[in-house]
């Protein structure tokens, strides 16, 4: 991946960073590699997933698949981390059936889609890194017994990514079905390049050695300063910006196959960097499309917030017909592709010219290189964002409060105080 980040330099934008704060922020990440690299070298908790690229064992990945490689869909029951990889990459890639993902406890969402699937032809992926999540369990005994009603054999059908006890592995062993481990030292939200985010793209005929390719190359270009590094030169940049106020980082790619992506970077930014009162929100957006929704905001609203473009070079074009229709001139000639194109360089333009600060992530193609590439990218950019705020990037606790308290509901207890209402309604 590459990336300008010409456009968030003061001299475009406010907020934005000098030349020479960015001198003295060198130094700062040329600690922060040390530590990273010592990190990686040790393997510990977190770092780790920096050294998926030369650990993943794909090999592995294509063994325990196999006995699904006829499954024509693959629907995978898992959330956040256990979800967001897998689904980037299927989402992006072309593939060879169709990837769905039960991430939600949406009631009408199950039974639709469980409506719609053959389950026949359906590869049931499920997936906890912990084994335990509430969310990830319930939708799993719910589609079990869909199987079950509908006399399909669950267990010839079920692939298990798990740790290395709970639930999921006890199941597993109890009805000898395929199981990954999750890696150790990998947190969720940085298991893409694991079992957990390229089983599911191995059954779709993913080329996942591909991504992992990519992703080492993307490792092999870290350095020890964000000048020779695209990801830290991402990394240093959101961290300086949210010091000068952007509070948000709106993520927008101009491709409809990574509209996922901004799903994925939404959970790692917010839950590794979302503490002690710091962090961007990020935000979803997508180009060209949010440019008819969200765009004047952006150039006319306020100056709190950093987007991020992210643009493949190359990629496959439909030619844009000839027209008798009038005030269409412009278009002679031109691709969908051109089309879109010309709207994005409008785009950051229009916000370069309002002081808005902008960075542009490119990379080669939408394809399993520069996605594996991108996806470790972000992960090291996080990482090295993390060592600089000084806050623990690897552990989630605001998450838990939720998840006790609404165990605690279900089970009878009165866990919350009386709620503050104001409720306000038709006469
Ligand atoms: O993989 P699991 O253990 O089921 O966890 C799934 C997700 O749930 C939690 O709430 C964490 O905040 C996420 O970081 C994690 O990715």
């Amino acid at each position: 991946m590459d990336i300008d980040i010409g456009n968030a330099l003061d001299a475009v934008a406010a907020p934005g960073v000098s030349r020479d704060y960015l001198d003295r922020l060198d130094e700062r990440v040329a600690d922060a590699h040390e530590r990273i690299e010592r990190g990686m070298a040790d393997d510990e908790f977190g770092y780790a997933a920096l050294n998926l690229p030369a650990r993943v064992d794909t090999a592995a990945i294509r063994d325990a698949v196999a006995p699904l490689a006829d499954a024509e869909t693959v629907l995978t029951v898992g959330i956040g981390g256990s979800a967001l990889g897998a689904a980037t990459l299927t989402d992006a890639l072309d593939t060879d059936g169709d990837a769905y993902y039960l991430d939600n406890v949406d009631p009408a969402q199950v039974s639709t889609l469980l409506d719609d699937l053959d389950l026949e032809s359906t590869a049931l992926n499920v997936v906890s890194r912990s084994g335990t999540t509430a969310e990830t369990l319930a939708n799993f005994l719910v589609v079990r017994e869909a199987y079950e009603e509908r006399g399909v054999d669950w267990t010839e059908r079920t692939l298990v990514t798990t740790g290395e006890s709970g639930n999921l592995r006890d199941l597993a062993a109890e009805h000898d079905l395929p199981v990954l481990p999750v890696p150790d030292g990998v947190p969720g939200r940085f298991s893409a390049l694991s079992t957990v985010g390229l089983a599911p793209a191995a059954i779709l005929g993913v080329d996942i050695e591909a991504a992992v390719d990519g992703a080492r190359r993307e490792r092999d270009a870290l350095t020890g300063s964000l000048y020779e590094t695209p990801a830290y030169a991402y990394g240093a940049l959101t961290y300086a910006l949210a010091a000068r106020g952007a509070n948000a980082n709106v993520v927008m790619p101009y491709h409809e196959s990574l509209e996922t992506y901004a799903e994925w970077y939404a959970q790692l930014s917010a839950e590794s960097l979302g503490k002690e009162g710091l962090g961007q929100t990020p935000v979803r957006a997508l180009g060209a499309t949010d440019q008819h929704s969200q765009l004047q905001l952006y150039r006319a609203g306020p100056n709190d917030k950093l987007v991020t473009f992210v643009h493949a070079r190359d990629g496959p074009d439909v030619d844009i017909p000839e027209t008798e229709l009038a005030g269409l001139d412009y278009l002679a000639g031109a691709s969908l592709g051109d089309l879109r194109d010309a709207e994005f360089e409008a785009t950051e333009a229009s916000l370069a010219d309002v002081g808005l600060p902008n960075v542009r992530v490119e990379i080669e193609r939408v394809d399993a290189a520069s996605l594996g590439g991108l996806l470790y990218g972000m992960e090291a950019a996080t990482v090295l964002a993390g060592e600089l705020y000084g806050v623990e990037t690897f552990t989630q606790p605001a998450v838990e409060w939720g998840k006790e308290v609404a165990r605690d509901l279900l089970g009878g207890a009165e866990a919350l105080d009386e709620k503050e209402t104001l409720r306000v309604t038709r006469e």
